[in-house]
């Protein structure tokens, strides 16, 4: 089974699949401090990362932001003193794809390297 963290997210429109029941229960056991969250009827991956102050919390908030425009996949994201939530989920199907947990793990590795 190939890591998500090493993945790249997969080209994807608004006629892609969303993430089936097996595929989450699956694929969230590989980013385990992630919630599965619903707002607006769409199911999202919500995790909230700490820092020492605000300086770090900035600074990781620009590392996912670089990820993101990287994959063209963006994420929400609230910073605020000492810790960044960071939210995915695909906005053109409205919910949870494969790409969002490769970039769960993505952002989780970054954090990693902090
Ligand atoms: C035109 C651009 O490629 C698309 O709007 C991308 C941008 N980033 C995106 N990010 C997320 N999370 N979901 C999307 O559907 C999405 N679409």
């Amino acid at each position: 089974m190939s890591e998500l963290k090493n993945e790249a997210c997969e080209a994807c429109s608004k006629d892609s699949p969303l993430a089936t029941e097996e595929e989450k229960r699956s694929l969230g056991a590989d980013v385990p401090e992630w919630r599965m969250v619903t707002r607006n009827g769409e199911e999202q991956l919500e995790r909230t990362f700490k820092f020492r102050n605000f300086a770090q919390a900035l600074a990781f908030t620009n590392q996912v932001g670089e990820l993101a425009e990287q994959e063209d996949h963006h994420p929400m994201l609230v910073t605020e003193y000492g810790k960044v939530t960071v939210v995915w989920w695909t906005h053109k199907i409205g919910g949870l794809h494969r790409n969002d947990f490769v970039m769960a793990a993505r952002t989780d590795e970054l954090y990693a390297q902090q």
